[in-house]
């Protein structure tokens, strides 16, 4: 049974299946380390995209309780597999209250922010929220610049978004899936040559 009715303007906390998503639905809803499944499926590498002081989008503003017009510390990266880029990472972390997160975030440089969500305990994950990023949106765009290095302009992308806290502290976490994810094979790793 497909929902064509699914709306793409806003976050939805149900993931309605359709053809267009049903082959991202086992991404989109995983909770354990995205990190994790894909080096599973081949080498994986961190690129930093940007990292620093920037205002967040006015949803995560909305999310976060961030008064309008007030910097967030917005860390931006790109995930890939065996050098091909299969997400689009986008981070907010609140300056207040201050805490061990801006510390740790401003330390993490290319090592994946999944290293430290789901070794450190004291993270807790919320509900994953769900959209269908289209050039409404205002991630649309850097998405689609880091994801689409080969010069194809999908006009839709699907995302979720997780809150993970830490005490009083939290982030909030976009991710935004390449279709070229979908092509990632389990066994991933190269098979080592066949005995000649
Ligand atoms: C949250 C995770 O960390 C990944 C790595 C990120 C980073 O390094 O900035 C951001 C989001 C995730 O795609 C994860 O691996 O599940």
């Amino acid at each position: 049974m497909f929902d064509s009715s699914a709306s793409q303007g806003r976050w939805r906390s149900r993931l309605l299946r359709t053809p267009a998503n049903v082959a991202f639905i086992p991404w989109l809803r995983d909770r354990a380390s995205l990190t994790a499944r894909i080096q599973a499926r081949g080498g994986f590498a961190v690129r930093v995209l940007r990292q620093g002081l920037g205002l967040p989008t006015t949803d995560e503003a909305r999310r976060l309780g961030i008064g309008p017009g007030v910097l967030a510390w917005i860390r931006e990266v790109a995930l890939l597999c065996d050098e091909q880029v299969v997400v689009f990472a986008h981070t907010v972390l609140p300056r207040r209250p201050r805490g061990p997160l801006q510390v740790w975030l401003a330390r993490l440089g290319n090592r994946s922010l999944g290293a430290l969500l789901f070794a450190h305990p004291g993270f807790k994950r919320g509900k994953i929220n769900f959209r269908r990023l289209d050039n409404r949106h205002a991630l649309f765009a850097p998405a689609l610049r880091a994801l689409q290095r080969d010069g194809t302009a999908p006009d839709s992308l699907w995302a979720r978004r997780s809150h993970f806290r830490f005490g009083a502290q939290s982030v909030l976490v976009t991710e935004v899936f390449a279709a070229r994810i979908l092509k990632l094979s389990e066994t991933g790793k190269k098979a080592p040559p066949a005995a000649s």
